[in-house]
């Protein structure tokens, strides 16, 4: 398990060493750069935050808090701030312990987000991941907009051996979450992952065919826990927040999933959504593999950010 997730930070470390150049070596540089904490010194710092994507909001959250810790501890030297600056980072994203409760007992997942964004690979990778685990899983392919979708479903669910619940392109997503709830309670299963609703344009719609399947799921599973996860694409940087708003509008999301960290220097976003719509990333995607999906760890991901190059 530890050789697991030194495997893990590793590639994390990889992943997001654009990322780095474009937050952690721009701060490194200012504080070798000033030798006393001023307000010079602060809006350096703002700006190179905004900059890498963490938005103002958080932006002004993480350098509240570094003000407040640089003054409480009575720091003078700027380097000394780099490690109140990589705390204060973590204590903004924090996972809370019950954030994956729905691995541990019986739950229905709906995953959601536009396409390409990487959900169905998210919706994969979870179903084999909790399969490895020794549960009992069955995935349902509720995005039926394109037949492609369904058919990568298909395949991720036939490696991971679970039970897919598809129809036809176009058909009606109600429906096939109808069928894989029935299959759902028939088998006894413990996990239910939803591949669910991907068109932003045409919002009325998309509220009510979300409205549909909660529905549905409300009549024939009404004490079954319900996790409702948004995938965004974390090459998208502010693109990414913005999407994510636009589903919390309709949705009820309970977290967040950040794919396609490894290889983007927009991974400050990662910082930034938890704290703009107070909604956990619970996992980030790192690659195209099962393993490349694992739990968000705010610590791993921050202490990874500001790695020094070897
Ligand atoms: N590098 C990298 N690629 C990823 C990651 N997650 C997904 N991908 C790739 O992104 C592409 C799109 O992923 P999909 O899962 O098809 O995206 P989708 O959102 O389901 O889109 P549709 O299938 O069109 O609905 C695929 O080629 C994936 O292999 C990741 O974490 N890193």
């Amino acid at each position: 398990m530890e050789h697991q997730k030194s495997g893990f930070f590793s590639k994390l470390v990889k992943g997001l060493a654009k990322t780095r150049n474009s937050i952690a070596n721009g701060i490194d540089a200012i504080f070798s750069g000033f030798s006393n904490i001023d307000e010079d010194f602060y809006e350096e710092l703002e700006e190179t935050l905004i900059m890498a994507d963490l938005g103002i909001k958080t932006t002004d959250a993480i350098l509240e808090n570094l003000r407040a810790k640089v003054k409480e501890q009575k720091i003078k030297e700027p380097a000394q701030c780099r490690e109140l600056l990589i705390n204060s980072m973590i204590e903004q994203m924090a996972v809370g312990e019950t954030a994956y409760e729905f691995e541990n007992r019986k739950s229905i997942v709906l995953i959601m987000g536009v396409n390409g964004v990487g959900k169905t690979t998210t919706v994969g990778k979870l179903a084999g991941q909790l399969k490895a685990q020794g549960k009992k899983v069955i995935v349902a392919a509720a995005d039926t907009f394109r037949a492609a979708a369904i058919e990568q479903l298909t395949e991720w669910a036939n490696r991971a051996n679970v039970e897919i619940i598809a129809h036809k392109e176009g058909s009606d997503p109600a429906a096939v979450i109808f069928d894989a709830v029935t299959a759902f309670k028939a088998r006894n299963a413990d996990v239910l992952i939803c591949d669910t609703a991907g068109r932003l344009h045409n919002k009325k719609n998309l509220m009510e065919e979300l409205r549909k399947i909660n529905r549905i799921i409300d009549r024939e599973c009404p004490d079954v826990y319900r996790e409702t996860l948004v995938v965004l694409d974390g090459t998208t940087g502010q693109n990414a927040l913005a999407q994510a708003k636009e589903f919390n509008e309709v949705a009820n999301l309970t977290g967040i999933v950040i794919t396609k960290l490894d290889g983007t220097a927009k991974g400050g976003i990662a910082i930034a959504i938890q704290s703009e719509l107070n909604i956990p990333v619970k996992y980030i995607g790192i690659g195209e593999h099962i393993e490349d999906l694992q739990k968000f760890n705010a610590s791993d991901f921050v202490n990874a950010l500001f790695q020094k190059n070897e």
